[in-house]
């Protein structure tokens, strides 16, 4: 006998997804996306990135890992729910603490399993991103039209800033992360560690541990740092992170900030929101995509060694090339759609990309990028 649905999602052109709910009860509205990885349900879930997102994951067992404390990127889950073809896995794991769906409920984040994730895939495909309500409540009772209300009236992401809602709200120092760790990709750099200003705009822990692993030494600062206050540490390097939100919406503070930087011969390395708020500010733009890039998967052409890099990806905005200024080279392209996927600025050690070299989860293909930031910072240094 089917079972009766306790959980529903309502997309905004009024297209109705029943399954079962798990996590916390209620009702989200987000933007919704999907994620092709495999694994790494939990660094998804956790990545800040995901702010006000749902994400659907097409892999269709989910939380048969279990959650694992140190698997978190940041402190709680920050996307707003999840969606998953099945109910979620029992977990099998040695490291797990506990299940996904009770974890969930704690950090009152909403799911749903029992969905057609492929169906979904298509149409989250054919209308790009839509805006849509997910709502758990364990008696079935929705009010189908007040949600599709609710999913039109939503404004989304496009002019939404929520790099400064994610961000620490005091610098500290990391300390995870082991030099040694990382042996394999690259000698240990001479000397003490390079001193490194991460602005967290909704930094994910494995930047910073990778940063750490590469031979940083990384005292991490709010979003609405300034370029005065950033300075006054006398960083080596400045590392711009990754974030959720519109990259345009952070015009008032990061962007002018990250100018005021260009005009210092300091080494200069982004990651995703990092890159895009780079390119901004040397004076190009970036534009919404469609349904954005997220997966464990993608490849992406280093466009000066013609090498393929398989890197993961989690991007809904991106740099328009067209833009990109004189001076402003592209360095890596999507194999995808042909987007911009890195930019460097020429004659200065500044560069950035919109793939994730920390992977968590993914490939660790782009790794080199940390190395390429510690060197450009090695040879400042002599
Ligand atoms: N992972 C990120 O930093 C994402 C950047 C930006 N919020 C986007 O969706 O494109």
């Amino acid at each position: 006998m089917a079972r009766q649905p306790t959980a529903c999602l309502v997309l905004a052109d009024g297209t109705v997804f029943y399954g079962q709910g798990f996590g916390a009860t209620g009702e989200v509205v987000a933007e919704l996306v999907f994620n092709t990885a495999m694994t790494g349900y939990q660094e998804i879930m956790t990545d800040p990135s995901y702010a006000s997102q749902i994400v659907t994951f097409t892999f269709p067992h989910i939380g048969n890992t279990g959650i694992t404390p140190e698997d978190d990127e940041a402190p709680d889950p920050v996307a707003s729910g999840i969606v998953i073809r099945w109910d979620p896995t029992e977990p099998s794991n040695w490291r797990a603490s506990g299940p996904l769906q009770d974890w969930m409920q704690r950090r009152g984040r909403v799911g749903i399993g029992g969905v057609d994730t492929r169906r979904l895939t298509r149409a989250i495909r054919q209308q790009g991103a839509p805006h849509v309500v997910l709502a758990h409540d364990p008696d079935g009772k929705f009010d189908l039209e007040a949600m599709i209300a609710r999913a039109r009236g939503w404004k989304g992401l496009v002019g939404l800033d929520l790099a400064r809602d994610v961000s620490c709200r005091q610098s500290y120092r990391w300390e995870e992360g082991r030099w040694e760790w990382n042996a394999g990709f690259g000698a240990k750099p001479e000397g003490k560690p390079f001193k490194v200003v991460a602005l967290d705009y909704g930094a994910k822990r494995n930047i910073l541990r990778s940063l750490v692993s590469h031979g940083a030494d990384v005292t991490v600062m709010p979003a609405t740092a300034t370029a005065e206050e950033v300075l006054a540490h006398e960083p080596e390097g400045v590392f711009l992170s990754n974030g959720p939100g519109d990259p345009a919406a952070t015009g008032e503070y990061a962007v002018p900030m990250i100018q005021e930087l260009l005009n210092r011969d300091l080494p200069i390395f982004g990651i995703c929101l990092g890159h895009q708020m780079l390119a901004l500010a040397l004076g190009a733009k970036t534009v919404k995509m469609s349904h954005g890039h997220h997966g464990a998967n993608h490849p992406v052409r280093d466009v000066e060694t013609g090498k393929v890099e398989i890197t993961s990806m989690n991007h809904g905005f991106a740099v328009d090339s067209q833009t990109l200024p004189q001076g402003v080279i592209e360095t890596h392209v999507s194999l995808f759609d042909g987007s911009n996927c890195g930019i460097r600025v020429d004659g200065k050690p500044v560069f950035s990309v919109q793939h994730h070299p920390e992977a968590s989860p993914g490939p660790q293909d782009s790794t080199y990028l940390f190395r390429r930031f510690v060197d450009s910072m090695g040879r400042q240094r002599s």
